[in-house]
């Protein structure tokens, strides 16, 4: 079957019943991955629609696969693809850390202008967790995907970069310069947050709670601390839902309720520390959360925690301004893993689903949530479940991929 390109026409995702994908099957444990969230999600296309609509996969290169193949870590030919082709599936890339190559996942995210990280957390009934009551965690992480400490502005310590940039400012600021405790042998940072970029984050996260029917959006953030990045991102974040939602005041402020189809939606805010100690207290009080990239980052994976861990934690990164998106796994390469078949596929696999929400084939999401369900329900796990669950059989990556299949 040849494929078709997907578009975007008059603001709608136009998706043909066989649209061409690109696909980075990922380093690490991406090789076991990718085949069986592919398996997955080719059978549920197949039973949901009869042949009638199919996947046209086109692999493309990033990582080590792609720097042993052509030498280069992220070629062109991989972003034009995402661009030409505007939805896409990703495997975990590497990123070394303290020095060599900055991240490719990240450069993804920038190049592409996939602004919102949007990262469901919920649980699937039988989930082995650590609370008592992880039923009560379904948030849906809207994290802010291209500024923040992330955009790689970064100075290493000793250098004559860093050296450079500290006498700029000393000599521009030099009451902030004084602040720096060891300024001959400091490392530095720049954390840009922008009104622009929290505006679009926190705009489609206000949109996703209309949507969906949620009940709040939360802007998780450490605005006491950072208070002309961070408590700008709050500030704009609250500014942006009375302009253009409507917001008023609730209780006096600084909450502020939006009322809109017969819906209504509360907006607050909490520091982002509180916050990670609430989501395991008092989960029910979030729903949506708008946050900045690192605390996004952060809180992903404590959520994930809550219901299962990252082995079940799918994500994408979304401009809900050019259709564009490419979804892909919480998690990274595990690489201790790598070659054994034997993780978690379902973050992949339920990224997979998302990315078929996205399409508007819900039929094929629902088989893969119906599949997932059963296999967990009939104890049949990876090793990940498996070594928190009561008397399961220990599965192989691939065979839980078609253990899904088996229960769709
Ligand atoms: N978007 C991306 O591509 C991302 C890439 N990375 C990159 O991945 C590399 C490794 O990062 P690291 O910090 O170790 O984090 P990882 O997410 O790769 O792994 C941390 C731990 O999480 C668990 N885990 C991860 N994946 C699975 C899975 N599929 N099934 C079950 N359990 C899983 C394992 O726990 P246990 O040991 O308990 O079994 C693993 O040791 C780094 O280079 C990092 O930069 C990291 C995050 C995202
Ligand atoms: O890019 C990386 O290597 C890590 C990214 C990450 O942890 C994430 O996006 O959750
Ligand atoms: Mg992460």
């Amino acid at each position: 079957m040849s494929g078709e390109k997907i578009t975007i026409r008059n603001g709608k995702l136009y998706v043909p019943d066989n649209p061409i994908v690109p696909f980075i099957e990922g380093d690490g444990t991406g090789v076991d991955i990718w085949p069986a969230a592919k398996r997955v999600i080719d059978a549920a296309v197949e039973k949901a629609y009869a042949g009638k609509r199919r996947i046209v996969w086109k692999e493309v290169l990033a990582g080590e696969k792609a720097f042993n193949n052509v030498g280069s870590w992220l070629p062109e030919e991989t972003l034009q693809a995402f661009k030409e082709y505007l939805v896409g599936i990703k495997g975990p890339l590497t990123t070394p850390v303290g020095g060599g190559i900055r991240s490719l996942n990240v450069a993804l995210r920038q190049d592409l202008d996939l602004y919102a990280c949007v990262r469901p957390v919920r649980w699937f009934e039988g989930v082995p967790s650590p609370v008592k009551h992880p039923e009560l965690c379904d948030m849906v992480v809207f994290r802010e995907n291209t500024e923040d400490i992330y955009a790689g502005i970064e100075f290493q310590e000793g250098t004559e970069d860093v050296k450079k940039f500290l006498g700029l400012l000393k000599e521009a600021f030099p009451e902030r310069y004084k602040k720096i405790r060891f300024p001959e042998t400091s490392g530095i940072g720049v954390k840009p947050v922008s009104r622009e970029g929290t505006e679009r984050l926190v705009r489609a996260a206000i949109n996703y709670a209309f949507q969906y029917k949620k009940p709040s959006v939360t802007l998780v953030h450490k605005g006491n601390i950072m208070k002309f990045t961070e408590g700008a991102f709050r500030d704009w974040g609250y500014a942006l839902a009375k302009r253009e939602f409507g917001a008023k005041d609730y209780e006096g402020g600084p909450w502020q309720i939006i009322e809109k189809d017969g819906h209504q939606v509360i907006i607050k805010d909490v520091i982002a520390d509180a916050f990670l100690q609430q989501i395991l207290l008092r989960p029910e009080e979030y729903s949506v959360i708008a946050t900045l990239n690192l605390n996004g980052d952060y809180i992903s994976d404590a959520l994930a925690a809550i219901v299962g861990g990252i082995g079940i934690a799918p994500g994408a990164n979304i401009n809900y301004d050019t259709g564009a998106a490419v979804f892909e796994a919480t998690h990274g390469t595990a690489p201790k893993y790598a070659g054994q078949d034997k993780v978690n596929p379902s973050s992949v696999i339920l990224s997979g689903a998302m990315m078929l929400e996205y399409f508007g084939w819900t039929e094929a999401a629902e088989l893969i949530y119906k599949g997932m369900t059963k296999a967990i329900s009939n104890k049949r796990v990876t090793y990940d479940f498996h070594r928190l669950m009561e008397g399961a059989t220990l599965l192989k990556c691939s065979e839980f991929g078609e253990e899904i299949v088996n229960n769709m």
